[in-house]
């Protein structure tokens, strides 16, 4: 019998990767402080990396200590400009904050990833992806905010990279899984290292 999977996160992103891959899995939100976590590793000087591949586990183990049984995937963007760090912008107008201050430069999505079994993390990963964004008019960048829509508020870059935001960017490194907020190609290792899934 399949192992029962539980991808811990809200995340619609997570989601349809998951299910794009053919997985079955149900979904249960982590209920956890991620701010008050972060806040907590970045008051040890950790590094983004680091602060990802920590509030992975922390989802992980959380929805995992609900369903002992359970394969539970815990996952978490950070997104870092230098050494600031983005969230997902609460408004348009953030959201075109978010944007004017990432043009022309080079941001990093640091996206940890994490499986947990018996309320015990087994396994986790960290991918980066390198996103080069070109210099925005504000006409364009108007022009993007209308054509993007809403949607781009559940995006810690206030972009969606498969829809509009490609058009933001002038060069990218690392894999677009990772981008879209689940690192599958690392995830789906895993899964199979761990016999969680058929190798
Ligand atoms: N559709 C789409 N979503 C993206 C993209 N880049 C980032 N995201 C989403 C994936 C995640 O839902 C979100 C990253 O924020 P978090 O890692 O805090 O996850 P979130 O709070 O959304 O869900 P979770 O904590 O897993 O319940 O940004 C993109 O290019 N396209």
């Amino acid at each position: 019998m399949a192992a029962k999977l539980i991808l811990a996160s809200k995340s619609a992103s997570r989601r349809a990767l998951m299910a794009g891959a053919g997985l079955a899995f149900e979904t249960v939100a982590a209920d956890i402080d991620e701010r008050a976590t972060e806040a907590r590793l970045s008051a040890c000087n950790a590094r983004p990396p680091e602060v990802a591949v920590e509030l992975a586990k922390a989802k992980a183990q959380a929805v995992s200590e609900q369903y002992p049984d359970a394969y539970v995937i815990g996952s978490d963007q950070v997104l870092s400009l230098g050494t600031e760090l983005f969230h997902k912008p609460l408004s348009m107008g953030e959201a075109g904050d978010h944007i004017r201050a990432m043009a022309g430069k080079t941001h990093h999505l640091n996206c940890g990833v994490a499986i947990a079994f018996r309320g015990e993390v087994i396994w986790s990963a960290i991918s980066i992806a390198a996103m080069t964004m070109r210099t925005i008019s504000p006409s364009f960048l108007q022009t993007y905010l209308d054509m993007a829509g809403p949607d781009i508020l559940q995006s810690v870059g206030a972009y969606q990279f498969e829809g509009p935001g490609v058009q933001l960017f002038e060069k990218i490194e690392g894999d677009y899984f990772t981008i879209l907020g689940l690192p599958m190609l690392t995830l789906l290792a895993g899964l199979r290292e761990l016999g969680v899934i058929d190798a």
